[in-house]
């Protein structure tokens, strides 16, 4: 996040990615994809289990059917059988009467379509002791009639006492059935199998009854149960040897009879697996079940060893591992039908018939220990299960996803909302300045209500401090009157009334006069007093409605609006304002228990005018408050353009005087101070300014410019250095001069290192200290009385004269004039000029001279212009003069011809020389 700043606001802002909402929604939508994924896991686990548990039940099913289908004519041959060999027993050894039942027993109702035969089969001698083999065995021929054959007991043959089917049947219990290893039907070359019965007499075998089982259609009943799964089965017998196949020409082979005939008969699985390699995954189960039937069943115990010893012995069709098979199916027949060595449910890799990954069921029946062997293809079954999968991801997506939203928009509600919310209305109150501060509302709940708490909290104390910091913005500390900016707030909303509400108003700019002298005298507190009593007097005199303000200093200003229909009413309403705040500061003041008299100067600018600005006319209130100063103070004025143009010339005065300094434009001219004879005792340096554009200016037009902005410093330092210059080179080139005077103004004077200047210069020109005569007015004199007598006591241990200029014109006291070290009074010219016709004026010439005389001070008079003058004034006692009469002011060049001149010229009639250059 960063703080960016446009038009000085500030603008909070971050990249989206940062933002509390992404964060929250990013966080969701990876817990979604993590839900997802972990529930799509879980799902796929699940399916898979769903898929091999749907496809094994499949398996078994169809495994189920067959085997149910299987049993029944398996369970009815073993009725059947059971049946002959309980008749055997029964009935004496009768040869017709075998004849008549036994081929009706077999010819069962019913069974004629798989039972292909069966008999009788007496143990050697058994049923006649003198004959060995004599069995009753009959079999059907191709169009299924029961026919009796004699083969089995034909002398040259084999017999039947050591054939497979016989040998184990001898050795069970009565109720027992044993089902012989397959074989094929000559003529079907369907599979055949034969069942046979122990027939018992007082606990003795003494013979065996047969039933031989067709198992016609085997193939197209396994064919038909796995159609719907796209799979395929087959079954084997106990011995591995196959009973079906779908591709049955694969598994049978062509073997020699003992006849020499060929006898076609199915293959053993593992010859099979030798042939075709994909089978031998299947083949492995099928070595691994047949291991765990032998490894399970009691094979190891002596009865069963020896039995199956006894059977391979018996049989030479059977060999040892064949035995122990029966043997071990013997005893494990019926028992425990979930036994793995009889259920085994597997998946494959790759299939011989199918080519693609199966599931593959081995089922074992109980009896037989036939196993049919049920194939699925894997794509099947996940064909099968792969809608209603889909269905379930589809809803359990669409549920978490709902979930998440509502979980993202109860979290939103909760955090990321009110955070909003709150960020919201902070940024509100950053972006605008102008609507005041405002506390949060606080309805959020928890951590956040704690949260906007302190922000609250703290807006709050934020609140008092700007409430604070406006006050000091807009209040004067001291005095508690609205400030310089509030003023020229006010002044600014009224200006902008004006147009609205035909406002006029008017700006009273007050100065207290002589404000400097108390707070510089008596101190700051003092002052500070004064100004507070100044301001509780300003704010009793006028109306509510007007503001008082202090602009700062001793300087107020009082705004006057009014809806007048003529500006002239505002005029006289100001003046009487103006006229009462001065009546106000009639009355004494008293500070420090001492009582004094203040006044106050009042400059006036009212508006609309046509330059509508605060600061303009804060400036004219100035300029004519400036005025009245310049008049005497105590009083108001209203501002005038003319007063206007002389500030402006003021300013551009003060501007180029600057340059002047640093561009030696001043220059100094000299006017003669003669004596009775009109010799010349010295002269007076007045400063001239060669201005680049208005040529030659007089001192008046910038010497008091100088002094109000502190130039004068400046420029008297230049005056001194330079009179003291030129006098020196008089000197050097044997113009000898008695005297030279500076001006001196009062600024000057009092600056702090007038002293050090004066001795500098004179230390600096090596002249003559009693030759400098520094002139001074009165009102440097009145201003500071005891600084300026301590002053002059100490310019004139350096040996400077001192004369008071334009004598008679300022307050001129007797007693300070007597404490004075002065050496000169100038007689101002004011008085000279009417000498002749005023009689007063000649009446204060003649004081003024008889004050030097008596105070022996040295007596001028400046401004002489005429020859009466001269005889009036030499009269009245004045033996020294300067003035047009004599010489104007001359350039230093014509200065030295003129002392030249005089010089050459030394006669003189009555002693008077006027000037001869007009
Ligand atoms: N602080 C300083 N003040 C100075 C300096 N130089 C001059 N001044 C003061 O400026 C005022 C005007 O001076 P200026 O224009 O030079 O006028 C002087 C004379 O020219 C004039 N004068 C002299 N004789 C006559 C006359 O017969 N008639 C007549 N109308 N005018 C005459 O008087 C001025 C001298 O006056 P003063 O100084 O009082 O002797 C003036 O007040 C100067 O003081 C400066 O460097 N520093």
């Amino acid at each position: 996040m960063g703080i960016n700043s446009i038009d000085n606001k500030a603008v909070f802002s971050f990249k989206w990615y940062e933002s509390l909402k992404f964060k929250i929604a990013a966080l969701f939508l990876v817990l979604f994809f993590i839900i997802a994924l972990s529930v799509m896991l879980i799902l796929n686990t699940f399916a898979e289990k769903m898929i091999q548990d749907e496809a094994y039940l499949r398996l078994n099913n169809a495994s189920s059917e067959v085997i149910s289908e299987l049993e029944r004519h398996t369970i009815l041959s073993s009725t059947l059988v059971d049946t002959m060999a309980n008749l055997a027993e029964q009935l004496p050894y009768d040869s017709e009467s075998y004849y008549a039942l036994f081929p009706q027993v077999i010819n069962y109702k019913g069974t004629e379509a798989f039972i292909a035969g069966g008999g009788i089969w007496p143990a050697p001698y058994e049923f006649n002791e003198e004959v060995e083999r004599h069995s009753f065995f009959w079999a059907r021929d191709k169009s299924g009639k029961l026919n009796f054959y004699n083969n089995y007991n034909e002398k040259m043959g084999m017999g039947y006492h050591h054939e497979e089917w016989y040998v184990p049947a001898t050795h069970l219990l009565e109720g027992g059935v044993y089902w012989s290893k397959s074989y094929t039907d000559p003529y079907s070359l369907e599979p055949m199998v034969t069942v046979s019965a122990p027939i018992t007499k007082a606990k003795k075998n003494i013979g065996v009854a047969t039933i031989d089982l067709r198992l016609d259609g085997l193939q197209q009943l396994l064919t038909k149960v796995t159609k719907s799964f796209g799979g395929y089965a087959f079954a084997i017998d106990r011995n591995g040897t196959f009973l079906s196949y779908p591709e049955i020409e694969q598994v049978i082979s062509t073997v020699k009879n003992r006849d020499g005939s060929e006898l076609k008969s199915f293959v053993n699985y593992q010859d099979f697996s030798q042939q075709y390699p994909t089978f031998m995954p299947l083949s492995q189960l099928l070595d691994e079940q047949r291991q765990s039937l032998l490894s399970k069943l009691e094979t190891n115990t002596r009865f069963g060893k020896k039995l199956s010893a006894t059977i391979a012995l018996n049989s030479y069709q059977i060999s040892e591992e064949e035995a122990n098979l029966i043997v071990a199916s013997l005893f494990h027949s019926r028992s425990n039908a979930n036994d793995e060595t009889k259920r085994v449910n597997v998946q494959l890799k790759d299939d011989l018939l199918l080519h693609e990954p199966v599931f593959v069921s081995i089922r074992v029946m109980p009896d037989t220990y036939w196993k049919i062997i049920t194939v699925m293809p894997y794509s099947q079954s996940v064909g099968a299960i792969t809608a209603t999968y889909k269905q379930l991801i589809f809803y359990t997506f669409i549920a978490l996803l709902f979930t998440v939203f509502i979980i993202w928009l109860v979290i939103r509600h909760i955090v990321s909302s009110p955070i909003s919310h709150l960020a919201q209305q902070v940024q509100y109150q950053v972006d605008d300045d102008h609507s005041p501060m405002k506390l949060f509302d606080t309805s959020a709940k928890g951590e956040l209500k704690t949260l906007v708490e302190i922000f609250n909290q703290r807006t709050a104390q934020l609140l008092h401090s700007q409430k604070k910091v406006e006050k000091l913005a807009h209040f004067d500390a001291l005095t508690g009157l609205p400030n310089r900016r509030m003023l020229i707030n006010r002044i600014n909303n009224k200006l902008a009334g004006y147009d609205r509400e035909n406002c006029f108003g008017a700006l009273l700019f007050i100065d207290i006069d002589n404000f400097k002298r108390i707070n510089d005298s008596l101190g700051h507190d003092v002052g500070d007093q004064l100004l507070l009593r100044v301001a509780e007097r300003f704010t009793q005199t006028v109306r509510k409605e007007d503001t008082v303000a202090r602009l700062g200093g001793d300087e107020f200003v009082v705004l006057i609006t009014k809806n007048y229909t003529f500006s002239k009413q505002l005029n006289y309403e100001s003046t009487v304002v103006a006229q009462k705040l001065v009546e106000a500061m009639q009355a004494p003041i008293s500070l420090n228990n001492q009582l004094h008299h203040m006044t106050i100067s009042i400059g006036i600018s009212v508006f609309p005018q046509q330059r509508n600005c605060s600061d303009e006319l804060l400036r004219q209130a100035d300029t004519a408050m400036y005025r009245v100063k310049a008049k005497g103070k105590n009083g108001y004025c209203f501002f005038n353009t003319e007063m206007q143009e002389r500030a402006f010339r003021r300013v551009e005065i003060e501007q180029s005087l600057r340059v002047a300094l640093d561009t030696n434009q001043l220059f100094l001219v000299y006017q003669p101070q003669v004596d009775n004879q009109g010799n010349c005792l010295g002269a007076e340096a007045l400063v001239r300014w060669t201005h680049p554009d208005k040529g030659v200016l007089s001192p008046i037009e910038f010497i008091s410019i100088a002094e109000e902005c502190g130039l004068i410093i400046e420029l008297g330092t230049w005056v001194i250095d330079a009179a003291c210059a030129q006098f020196k080179t008089w000197s050097d080139n044997g113009n000898h001069l008695k005297k030279i005077s500076v001006n001196v103004s009062p600024k000057q004077f009092r600056d702090i290192n007038f002293v050090n200047i004066v001795r500098d210069a004179i230390k600096k020109h090596q002249i003559n200290p009693k030759r400098l005569i520094l002139e001074i007015t009165e009102g440097i004199v009145i201003k500071d009385i005891s600084d300026t007598i301590d002053k002059m006591t100490v310019l004139k241990s350096l040996g400077v004269r001192l004369s008071i200029d334009d004598f008679g014109t300022g307050y001129s006291s007797l007693r300070y004039l007597k404490e004075l070290p002065l050496d000169q009074l100038k007689i101002d010219q004011s008085f000279v000029r009417d000498i002749i016709n005023q009689p007063k004026d000649a009446m204060i010439v003649t004081t003024i001279i008889s004050i030097a005389n008596n105070l022996e001070l040295n007596v001028i008079a400046e401004g002489v212009e005429n020859k009466e003058q001269v005889t009036m004034l030499i009269d009245k006692g004045c033996m020294q003069f300067q003035g047009y009469y004599f010489s104007k002011p001359k350039t230093a060049a014509d200065f030295t011809q003129y002392l030249e001149e005089q010089a050459i010229d030394n006669v003189h009639q009555f002693g008077i020389k006027p000037s001869t250059n007009s």
